[in-house]
């Protein structure tokens, strides 16, 4: 199953068969919001609005850890990141989508592991995005011929203020390309739970830096994205559909991350956390 995390802006995903909304719980409590289950071609889909429907939760007070192993627990085995983004650069304009392959992780007020005291693990994440996904992506976004560049750093700020201008340049002067609030902790916590996660960046806004262009506002974004909502619904019909005919997908090295990354020796393993992580790293638990 394909899992789908739709950013501000992406509240529903219509086009789907066989639809239903359903209730998720888990360990860490319950995500966002239902999880809207579906059909799409051959692709089995579950979307879930990152931010709940009608944008109920901001960045800091979302629990990542309930979203991904909400969508872990329906059996889903690749998640794509639809995100809304500020530009750092001059030659990445509202209405361009980035494939980010890389971040810089700012934020300081969430929790970053469903790992912790009982059962410590450190899964790598010098590649932090699935590049198979990221190929199917940049695949996608050429057919469509939607002004695009596979490749981008993400800095994820804390927020929920927009940047100051000193941050902006600040940003701008580590090479980092996009700016937004919301990829980490999830692309850490996608991976600690062997899945295959990539994050298409949709620009809506030159940020702050920019000499002759207006400061990012909400409804500068939302205006933008708007525009852009039905080619983000048909990069994700197409993404889906090459992932639902994807013979190298059982290989992923991504969903092989905790091979080499639990490091308390089960001796002094505490069970309750053991038992609470069945769900997430059964596979190497067992
Ligand atoms: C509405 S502007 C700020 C808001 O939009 C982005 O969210 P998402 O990544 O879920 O599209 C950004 O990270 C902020 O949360
Ligand atoms: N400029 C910006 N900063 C942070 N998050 C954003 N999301 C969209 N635009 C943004």
């Amino acid at each position: 199953m394909i899992g789908i995390i739709g950013g501000s802006g992406l509240y529903d995903l219509p086009g789907l068969t066989d639809t239903r909304w359903v209730d998720c719980d888990t360990p860490w409590g319950p995500p966002s919001d239902q999880v809207f289950l579906g059909r799409l071609g051959d692709a089995e889909l579950a979307f879930l609005p990152r931010h709940g429907r009608g944008h109920r939760v901001p960045p800091s007070e979302l629990n990542y850890r309930a979203n991904i192993a909400a969508l872990k627990s329906l059996g889903v085995s690749d998640v794509l990141s639809l995100s809304a983004v500020g530009s750092l650069r001059e030659d990445l304009p509202p209405g361009c989508f980035v494939v980010v392959d890389q971040f810089i992780d700012r934020t300081f007020a969430r929790e970053k592991s469903f790992f912790g005291t009982g059962l410590v693990a450190h899964v790598a994440m010098a590649s932090p995005v699935c590049a198979r996904l990221g190929e199917h992506i940049g695949r996608a976004l050429e057919a469509q011929q939607l002004p695009h560049r596979r490749g981008g750093t993400y800095l994820v700020m804390e927020g929920p203020q927009f940047s100051t201008l000193a941050e902006s340049r600040l940003y701008r002067a580590w090479n980092c390309d996009v700016i937004g609030m919301t990829n980490m902790p999830e692309a850490k916590l996608a991976r600690e739970a062997e899945l295959c996660y990539a994050s298409v960046a949709m620009v809506t806004d030159f940020d702050c830096w920019h000499p002759t262009h207006d400061d990012v506002t909400v409804d500068a974004v939302i205006r933008v994205l708007l525009g852009n909502a039905a080619h983000a619904q048909q990069l994700v019909a197409r993404v889906s559909d090459a992932l639902a005919h994807d013979a190298h997908a059982p290989g992923c090295a991504c969903r092989r991350a905790l091979d080499h990354a639990l490091i308390t020796a089960p001796a002094v393993r505490d069970p309750a956390m053991v038992q609470r992580l069945q769900g997430i790293a059964g596979r190497v638990l067992r």
